[in-house]
């Protein structure tokens, strides 16, 4: 045994619960010596001796260690049957049970163990039973759990530590079940019933440290009087008291004994924190409200009083303010008392305050001057804001009126419309169009696409935004006016005959022969003074319509011309539709009646099925068989002219700045300039200041279509002018000024416009417009440049070209212009895979070898009929094979020899290719051709020879052409079957 009892030191201080020291120092006042350190083994005699000394303290931990577990409770809530089981079934530690047991047992003997142990202390029941045989039987239950280290023999003093037991232990309780939640220092038996603890148990345990001290003192109170009885009665009644302690917590829910205290824990517990809590938050603003509100002082301190009285609590939660009897100042000082919590509000005040407040919330306030005049100036505002939304509708509808002109682009329309660009995108997506950012809309696009926003599009153009120009004519200034009348028909019918045969037989004798000039417009005076008429000498009803196209409408009347032996052609009938849409009375000449097949009648009958019904048909207009050829009826037909103008009482003021209408334009290299006008009002003089179109300058020189001097020009007279700073387009307004300065500030303002115009509109619609059209596929386009020798031409070129658009192919006209094809021209081209449209010009040498690098194709036409038929061809895939001018030769001018009776004779030298006898020839003057006819002689030195070739000299004179001067070329061409192109 003894030798069992060998203990190490460490193990020592755990068991006996003293320092290493005090067991050292103790041992060593014993005799014993031993080493202070902790894996020291203490002998046999040592431990005995320790025990010896030390068994209370040893006892005290054990006892504090067994009752502290919240077994006890469990246990002694034992006799509440239904917790038990729980506890013990879920974990079915029945050693711990026996603890407590050991505990409890004294005075639950039916529970108890098997061996019920009489009246053991506490640590007499931790003893081993192995090591003690005094110890009563259960101590050997007990020492069951503390298999580890209990040696210790139990009968040493039993007697003291026994009372001392009980209060320690009776001691112990309140502060174990404090520690219990915190916790639980003691490991091995504490665990055990902790962890069983929370299924019924540990809420208590756990809640209790909210109220502990309160709880535990009156159940702890009794015991030290229990204990004060016997020992083992102290024992039994020391822990029944104890038990019933956590019963009486049970009975807490019955608050109605406790009044007064805060409820102990029980299973109300919880409901009783949440109330307090809630009693904090809720009840604290009761007693500001009560203190800081002016309003309430009454109620507020009624308040109070409540609040001292634990029971309102919960009403004043609710109607504490009302507990002083005024309801409502209670809100309105809530709101006050952030603003105001030092203010000491005097009884006026506050009763004044609760009046305007009871008057603000019925409303009752609003009554007499006060709510009238508020009325009224409500009204009046009403007023003002129901004018304002006219105004602004107004406003409104003039601002959903978008000023643009053509070609804006999609991001710019966005702006305008004040819309996302993305927006216009989808719209025109959903018109089945794919536009960029970037691209220019059509007219059409523009006005769809801006009525799916609501809006309205006016087209403008830069020159309406100017002030008008002209000046008022009054009634009697007004005097009669030739008529100016556009002749118009079928090709071939006889237009230019008819034309020819007017001007010939009026043109004033002695100048007859003489070289009549190409001005587009003829002024002839009908014999026996009848009067003048002008005729505008324009290709066709085309240049009519480019001219009505810019707002020029210059004809007074229209003669259509049919061939009396043909029939009313598609040409016709579009010359009968454009003189109908400009309104300009119409005299049907039926030409060629001097042919045998001619038939009038069948003219007319086909007319009245176009519902055009002639004068000896009961219809309106006015019909004359002619022969423009013979002159036969050419008489009758000017004096139906004249009638028809009589009928019209064309009057204009002479008197005044000229307006006219520029008819052509072109570069003349001697003179500059050189613009043919029809004056239509007032009267141009040389001198006058002068704007036409971007275009300013001064009046030269005016010369007639003879090439004579005039020195002005009255309404209804076509002139040349001399002294524009450039070449204005066809259709343009022509305008006399004050001054030069002012024209030259509205012709600088046009042209900028107008060049941003152009820039943009060429840019987009060259580049994004084909871009797009081929991306879309199926869609093929048959891009121009259409260049030409004067304006006319090429207005009216274009315009027959743009009409030969199909569904299936597109013609866009990507640029036009007058003058020589340059270089730029044939990038332009290669960047829009354009075919460029030569009408009487050439390319310049430059153009021409970039044009076969970029294998650009450059076609020239001298006719503007065989152009627009060979691109017709073209696009109906009907191209065969023709015969086509080919240039064979190009010859410089060197020298000019000017020979009575022969004529101007050339000095040349022959720059490429090899000029023939029989060449047709033209002369290219600036790139630009300036006559068409052929070789008169063609010499070297003084001999006659058939053909010279390249870098040769030659002296060549032509055939009816005396107007050749140095720099010149002559190009001779032959007609060759050539393979098309397009
Ligand atoms: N027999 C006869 N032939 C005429 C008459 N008028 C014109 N011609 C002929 O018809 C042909 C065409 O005449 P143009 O005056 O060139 O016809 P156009 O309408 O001016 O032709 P384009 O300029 O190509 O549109 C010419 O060969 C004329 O000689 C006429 O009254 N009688």
């Amino acid at each position: 045994m003894s030798e069992d009892k060998s203990i190490k030191l460490i193990k020592a201080v755990k068991e006996l619960n003293i320092g290493m020291g005090t067991i050292v120092d103790f041992l060593a006042g014993k005799g014993f010596k031993v080493e202070k350190q902790p894996m020291a083994k203490l002998s046999n005699d040592m431990y005995s001796a320790l025990l010896k000394e030390f068994a209370v303290d040893k006892s005290i931990k054990e006892e504090a260690k067994q009752i502290s577990i919240g077994k006890i409770r469990k246990e002694d809530a034992g006799f509440p049957a239904d917790k038990q089981p729980e506890v013990r079934r879920s974990r079915g530690d029945f050693e711990n049970e026996e603890i407590l047991i050991k505990n409890a047992g004294q005075f639950n003997a039916p529970a108890a163990q098997p061996k019920p142990a009489p009246a053991p202390a506490a640590p007499a029941a931790e003893r081993p039973e192995s090591q003690n045989q005094d110890a009563l039987p259960g101590v050997k239950v007990v020492g069951k759990i503390d298999l580890n280290n209990l040696h210790a023999k139990p009968p040493v003093t039993e007697n003291k530590p026994e009372p001392q037991v009980e209060k320690p232990v009776a001691e112990e309780v309140k502060p174990v079940a404090q520690l219990e939640a915190a916790k639980p220092a003691e490991p091995e038996v504490v665990k055990p019933p902790v962890a069983e603890a929370p299924p019924a148990v540990a809420p208590v345990a756990e809640k209790a440290p909210a109220a502990p001290a309160p709880t535990q003192k009156p159940a702890a109170t009794p015991e030290p009087q229990a204990e004060a009885a016997s020992e083992d009665n102290e024992v039994i009644r020391a822990k029944a008291e104890r038990l019933s302690g956590p019963n009486i917590v049970g009975r807490i829910t019955l608050p109605v004994n406790e009044p007064k205290r805060n409820p102990v824990a029980s299973s109300s517990n919880t409901n009783a924190d949440h109330k307090r809590k809630r009693k904090r938050k809720e009840g604290g603003p009761n007693p500001q409200q009560g203190t800081g509100t002016p309003g309430t002082n009454q109620g507020g301190g009624q308040g109070n009083n409540n609040n001292n009285n634990n029971r309102p609590d919960f009403r004043n939660n609710r109607p504490g303010g009302q507990g002083g009897g005024v309801g409502r100042p209670d809100f309105r000082n809530r709101n006050a008392t952030p603003s105001t919590p030092k203010e000491e509000p005097t009884e006026k005040d506050i009763q004044d305050q609760i009046k305007a407040t009871l008057a603000r919330l019925s409303g009752a306030g609003k009554s007499g001057k006060f709510a009238q005049r508020a009325k009224f100036r409500r009204q009046k505002r009403d007023d003002v804001a129901a004018n304002a939304d006219e105004l602004a509708m107004e406003q409104e509808a003039q601002s959903r009126v978008l000023k643009v002109t053509e070609f804006v682009t999609a991001n710019e329309l966005a702006i305008m419309m004040d819309v996302q660009v993305t927006q216009i995108i989808s719209t025109c997506m959903s018109l089945g169009m794919f536009v960029s950012i970037n691209q220019r809309l059509d007219a059409e696009t523009l006005s769809i696409v801006a009525e799916e926003f609501g809006y309205k599009v006016e087209f403008v153009k830069p020159q309406d935004e100017e002030a008008n120009l002209d000046q008022e004519d009054e009634p009697e200034d007004l005097i009669p006016r030739a008529p100016i009348v556009t002749i118009m028909g079928h090709v071939d019918h006889g237009k230019t005959s008819l034309l020819d045969f007017i001007r010939k037989t009026n043109v004033i004798g002695g100048e007859a022969g003489g070289i009549t000039q190409h001005i587009g417009a003829y002024e002839v005076t009908l014999p026996g003074d009848k009067g003048k008429i002008t005729f505008l000498d324009t290709p066709g009803h085309e240049a009519f319509t480019a001219m009505r196209a810019r707002g020029a409408q210059v004809t007074d009347i229209v003669i259509i011309v049919i061939a009396a032996d043909d029939s009313v052609m598609p040409q016709t009938r579009e010359a009968i539709n454009h003189a109908q849409a400009a309104g300009a009375p119409i005299i049907f000449a039926f030409n060629k009646i001097d042919r045998p097949g001619a038939n009038a009648d069948k003219i007319r009958e086909q007319l009245s099925a176009m519902n055009i019904l002639v004068e000896e048909w009961g219809g309106k207009y006015q019909t004359q068989e002619i022969s423009a050829k013979s002159g036969l009826n050419i008489e009758l037909l000017l004096e139906k002219i004249l009638l028809e103008a009589e009928l019209l009482e064309l009057k204009a003021n002479p008197n005044k700045r000229a307006v006219g209408t520029v008819i052509e334009a072109a570069l003349d290299k001697g003179r500059g300039i050189v613009t043919t006008i029809l004056v239509q009002s007032g009267r141009l003089k040389v001198g006058d200041p002068i704007l036409a179109g971007c275009y300013s300058g001064r009046v030269k020189a005016l010369t007639n279509e003879r090439g004579q001097r005039v020195e002005s020009a009255g309404p209804s007279t076509p002139v040349q002018v001399l002294g524009m700073q450039g070449a204005p387009t066809a259709g343009d307004k022509f305008n006399a000024l004050e001054s030069e300065v002012e024209a030259r500030e509205i012709a600088n303002k046009r042209m900028q416009l107008q060049r941003e115009q152009g820039l943009r509109t060429q840019k987009h619609i060259t580049l994004d417009e084909i871009g797009r059209r081929l991306a879309v596929g199926n869609f093929k386009e048959l891009n121009l440049i259409v260049k030409g020798d004067v304006d006319g031409s090429i207005e009216a070129l274009s315009d027959s070209l743009l009409k030969l658009s199909t569904e299936q192919i597109q013609v866009n006209i990507v640029s036009k212009a007058v003058g020589q094809i340059s270089e730029s021209d044939v990038l332009l081209a290669s960047a829009s895979d354009a075919i460029i449209i030569g009408f009487q010009v050439r390319p310049s040498g430059g153009a021409r070898k970039l044009a076969e690098q970029e294998q650009i194709d450059i076609r020239l036409y001298s006719i503007i009929y065989d152009a627009i038929n060979e691109i017709k061809a073209a696009m109906e895939g009907m191209l065969a094979p023709e015969y086509e001018e080919k240039i064979v030769a190009n010859v410089e001018i060197r020298e000019t020899f000017k020979i009575s009776k022969v004529g101007t004779i050339a000095g040349c030298m022959v720059l490429d290719g090899k000029i023939t006898r029989n060449s047709k020839i033209r002369i290219v003057r600036e790139g630009v051709v300036i006559y068409t006819g052929e070789l008169a002689s063609l010499k070297r030195y003084k001999d006659d020879v058939k053909e010279v070739a390249t870098g040769y000299e030659c002296g060549l004179n032509i055939n009816n052409f005396n107007n050749i001067e140095v720099g010149d070329i002559v190009e001779a061409y032959e007609n060759v079957e050539v393979k098309r192109k397009l």
